[in-house]
């Protein structure tokens, strides 16, 4: 088994509650409250600040520029067609700009939002990376069975789950795995730790913000 498959295996249950969620199911057959999908991209949006800076961060911190290059790649999709895709959905969801631009921030996302800085400041490629396999990885999994959403899904919902699914994804999230993979054998006793910490921790914050999306 893989370092990552053992990392996943490692949280299994909480690793499951998230790419088997019902907020995924619900997305995926259309039966998701626009409500709940408007609040939930509100919330996610407060991500890409930090994620932009998270990954930027990763990148300087690549062994070489080879290494770097599927991440600097992905930012461009991140700020670009995935940033374009919220702006269109806040649109036809009808959430203002006055409503996602500072937005009361739920415990999960502010746990999230922490997780990040975490990573980002810590110096450690490694947490960076694990924060990254988990948010990308998770998302691949619940978007896979999914892919290719139904044409009769609205686009907010249907392209949700074209980012996070199908061959370039696919290579994105074998690139991140591949590169905690690498480092891995480099890392001393302490330093795989703290990997393993941050890597389950990152996926307890994934189930948390889900569940908050369904909550009443
Ligand atoms: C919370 C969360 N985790 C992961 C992703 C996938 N980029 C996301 N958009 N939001």
């Amino acid at each position: 088994m893989s370092l990552t498959e053992e990392l996943q295996t490692s949280c299994s249950a909480t690793w499951n509650a998230v790419t088997q969620h019902q907020f995924c199911r619900e997305l995926s057959d259309g039966t998701l409250a626009d409500s709940r999908m408007a609040a939930y991209l509100v919330q996610d949006y407060t991500f890409l600040d930090n994620f932009v800076r998270l990954a930027a961060s990763a990148i300087a911190h690549a062994p070489t520029l080879q290494d770097s290059i599927p991440l600097a790649q992905f930012l461009a999709v991140v700020t670009g067609p995935e940033n374009t895709y919220f702006h269109r959905s806040f649109e036809a969801l009808a959430v203002t700009e006055q409503d996602w631009k500072e937005p009361e921030l739920w415990p999960a996302t502010q746990g999230f939002q922490a997780i990040m800085t975490e990573a980002r400041l810590s110096g450690s490629y490694s947490r960076m990376i694990a924060v990254l396999v988990v948010a990308e990885w998770s998302y691949l999994e619940w978007a896979t069975p999914f892919h290719p959403a139904p044409e009769t899904l609205p686009f907010y919902l249907a392209e949700w789950i074209t980012l996070h699914a199908g061959p370039e994804f696919e290579g994105l999230v074998a690139y991140l795995r591949g590169q905690l993979e690498a480092a891995w054998p480099t890392l001393d006793a302490e330093e795989k730790e703290a990997v393993t910490d941050i890597f389950h921790r990152t996926v307890s914050l994934e189930k948390a913000f889900f569940d908050t999306a369904l909550t009443p």
